[in-house]
């Protein structure tokens, strides 16, 4: 099956990075608000991998699929988006906003559909050029199985999922990551001075990360610290379970609360600051902490943990690499704690400038 290689992700990553680089040139020392531009770099990753292309941000199909992302959150934050996880069959016959969002999502999927069918055309089963081509091998080599999972419906779900699940996570921690830099300024100066002693003013890889602690502490603490989801994803017990002295009936919703362990203080000291220490030693070597459950635990943990991390890592270094973030406002009245909605917790909306590192 189509595996996206750490090579793969990490040219599809800054292939998408130099046009938010150029971006941000066009606009650098005027204030901006940097939602669009980082929704836009982190779908377009997921189109390379998808689609095996990136898009121009005003192609009208990006902004479709864009649209459908946003409206989906929109909804899932939304009280009905409660109530519809709880109950779908009620809220469904009721009117409201879900009923567009159901919509516009029909029509990403749609589109999701029209390239299967135009790459079903030419399709080389030994070369697949993108996740959609990849799927589209497996359900031709299995399309004897009558037990396969590789069927069409399946094939437009999961490469919806792979926007839905794996677009507004990425993006909000990265505005989340730049809204601390703000904030704490002597913490953005650390990690620049690591970035031009390891990277210098090369393009940085994956490969750099073991050898800058100090970023990765910062990275991984930004997401302890915001705790993107409290509640994870809901699972159901598929068999009776006894679970510490306590028998889960088959059948029982089990909500994983990640908060409980991410603010636990016997992992981490001061939970409820905002402390790079945590992932550090006291040689400054970074340490593995066996709480960081920002993707969730076990089997069903998050699947694009791998790709998030690179990510995270390449977007981050290659814009602080050129850019320093500051506020429009002084760091003690900035506000980072995150926004709860009931789907998570939300960086709040921030403008700031984005400065030229040269020009400083
Ligand atoms: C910072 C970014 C991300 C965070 C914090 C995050 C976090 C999570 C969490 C907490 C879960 C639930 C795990 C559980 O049920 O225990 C999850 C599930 C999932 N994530 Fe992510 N995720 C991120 C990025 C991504 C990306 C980039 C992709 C794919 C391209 C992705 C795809 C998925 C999918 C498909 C699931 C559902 C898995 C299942 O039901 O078995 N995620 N993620």
């Amino acid at each position: 099956c189509f595996v996206v290689g750490v090579t793969e992700t990490h040219y599809s990553v800054i292939s998408v990075t130099v046009y938010i680089i150029l971006s941000i040139l066009s606009s650098a020392n005027s204030v901006v608000n940097p939602k669009e531009l980082l929704c836009n770099c982190v779908g377009n990753v997921i189109c390379s991998i998808v689609f095996g292309h990136r898009f121009e941000n005003d192609d009208p199909m990006f902004q479709l699929i864009q649209n459908a992302v946003d409206a989906y959150f929109n909804i899932l934050s939304s009280p009905i988006g409660a109530m519809y996880n709880m109950f779908p069959r009620i809220v469904w016959c009721f009117p409201g906003k879900h009923h567009e969002m159901f919509a516009i999502v029909n029509e990403a999927k749609a589109y999701i559909q029209v390239q299967a069918e135009i790459r079903r055309k030419t399709l080389n089963m030994c070369e697949p050029q993108d996740f959609i081509e990849a799927f589209l091998v497996k359900m031709l080599e299995e399309k004897d199985d009558p037990n396969t999972e590789f069927n069409n419906d399946n094939m437009v779900m999961t490469a919806w999922n792979m926007f839905a699940a794996g677009t507004e996570t990425t993006s909000s921690t990265l505005r989340q990551l730049f809204l601390m830099m703000i904030k704490c300024p002597h913490i953005q100066e650390s990690v620049q001075k690591e970035i031009d002693e390891v990277i210098g003013s090369r393009v940085p890889t994956v490969d750099d990360r073991v050898k800058m602690p100090y970023t990765d502490a910062v990275i991984h603490e930004v997401q302890r610290y915001m705790d993107l989801s409290p509640t994870s994803v809901p699972h159901k017990v598929i068999r009776d379970t006894e679970f510490h002295n306590y028998h889960i009936p088959e059948g029982t919703m089990v909500l994983p609360l990640l908060s409980s362990v991410l603010a636990d203080s016997k992992l981490f000291k001061n939970p409820d600051e905002f402390d790079p220490e945590n992932f550090l030693d006291e040689n400054g070597v970074f340490k593995k902490n066996d709480g960081f459950f920002s993707f969730g635990v076990g089997k069903r943990a998050c699947p694009g943990e791998a790709l998030a991390r690179v990510e995270l890592f390449l977007f981050f270094t290659s814009l602080l690499q050129r850019f320093t973030f500051t506020g429009t406002k002084p760091p003690e009245e900035i506000n980072i704690e995150p926004a709860c909605s009931s789907f998570g917790r939300m960086p709040r909306s921030y403008d700031c400038y984005i400065k030229l590192r040269a020009e400083e």
